[in-house]
C-alpha cells in the first residue's frame, strides 16, 4: 500500500482523482479503453469532484461498473447508489462506453448478478476507486468478509455497524430504514484491479483505517486484504489517518 496523507478533505479528493486519471490513461493508452470500478458514499464526494473536473479523458472509451448497491432500493430513494453515480459522475461527464449499474429492485436478481458477472469478467479492471466503511468493509463485504469466494458479485448480509454508519450519514431516516441486505462486489474481483485507489477522509474512519492499513491481514477487517496488492494506494485526510504510527504518518 502506498499511502498520502493532505491536510484537506478536498485536496485528499483530488489527490486521489489525480492518481486514478493516471491509471485510466494508461489504460486508454495501451489499450484503447479502460475498465473502472466506481464505489460510492460520503468518502467519495471529494474525489468524485475532482474526477468528472478533469479535462481531456476520454470517457467513451471507459466502462464504468457499479461497486454496491442497497437491495430494495430503486432510483427514487435518496441512498440509491445508482442515483448517487447518475448525479455526481454520468451527468457530468461526456457519455460513457458503458455504466454497468446495479439495480437495487431488479425483478430478478439472479439473473441481474449473472449479467454483472458476465459483463465484468469479459477483461480485467484497470482501476477500482474504493472507500473503506467505519468498521473496516471493503464495499459492502462486513467482518467477517469473505476473502475466498471468485464470484464477482454477489448478495450480502449488512451487519449493525454498517447499517448504523448508513443511517448516521443521513442517507436513511434511521436504522430500521437501512435495508439488510446488499448486492456487493465481491473482494476476489476488486483485487483483481490492477489498480486500487483507496479514498478516506474523516476522523470516524480512523480506527478502521489504522486496522486496514497497520493491522494484520484479517477478513475482521475486510479492507486490510489491499495490503496483499501490489498498486493499492490509499489517500487520507489528517484526521482519517490521526490514529497510524509515526512512520506511517
Ligand atoms: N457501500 C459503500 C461503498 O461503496 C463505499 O466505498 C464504502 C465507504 O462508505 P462511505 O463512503 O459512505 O463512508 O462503503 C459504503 O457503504
Amino acid at each position: 500500500m502506498k499511502i498520502s496523507i493532505s491536510d484537506t478533505k478536498k485536496q485528499n479528493g483530488a489527490l486521489a482523482a489525480e492518481a486514478g486519471v493516471k491509471a485510466i490513461r494508461a489504460a486508454i493508452a495501451e489499450k484503447g479503453h479502460a475498465r473502472i470500478i466506481l464505489a460510492t458514499g460520503a468518502s467519495q464526494f471529494e474525489m468524485l469532484e475532482a474526477l468528472v473536473q478533469t479535462p481531456d479523458i476520454d470517457w467513451a472509451k471507459c466502462d464504468i461498473f457499479h461497486l454496491d448497491e442497497y437491495v430494495g432500493v430503486g432510483e427514487d430513494h435518496g441512498a440509491s447508489f445508482v442515483r448517487y453515480l447518475r448525479e455526481r459522475f454520468i451527468a457530468k461527464v461526456p457519455a460513457v462506453a458503458t455504466f454497468h449499474a446495479i439495480d437495487g429492485q431488479a425483478a430478478d436478481m439472479d439473473r441481474q448478478i449473472e449479467a454483472l458477472n458476465a459483463a465484468i469478467s469479459e477483461a480485467p479492471i484497470d482501476v477500482a476507486f474504493v472507500g473503506i466503511g467505519e468498521n473496516g468493509h471493503l464495499a459492502f463485504n462486513d467482518p467477517p468478509a469473505d476473502f475466498e469466494t471468485e464470484v464477482p458479485y454477489m448478495i450480502v448480509t449488512l451487519d449493525e455497524a454498517c447499517r448504523q454508519q448508513q443511517a448516521g450519514e443521513g442517507w436513511f431516516e434511521n436504522l430500521a430504514a437501512v435495508p439488510e441486505q446488499a448486492i456487493s462486489m465481491s473482494v476476489r474481483q476488486i483485487l483483481k484491479s490492477k489498480v486500487i485507489i483507496c479514498t478516506v477522509p474523516d476522523e470516524r474512519k480512523s480506527d478502521a483505517v489504522k486496522g486496514a492499513v497497520e493491522g494484520p491481514v484479517s477478513n475482521l477487517c475486510p479492507a486490510s486484504i489491499m495490503q496483499t496488492h501490489d498498486q493499492t494506494y490509499v489517500f487520507l485526510d489528517a484526521a482519517a489517518a490521526s490514529k497510524l504510527s509515526e512512520s506511517a504518518a
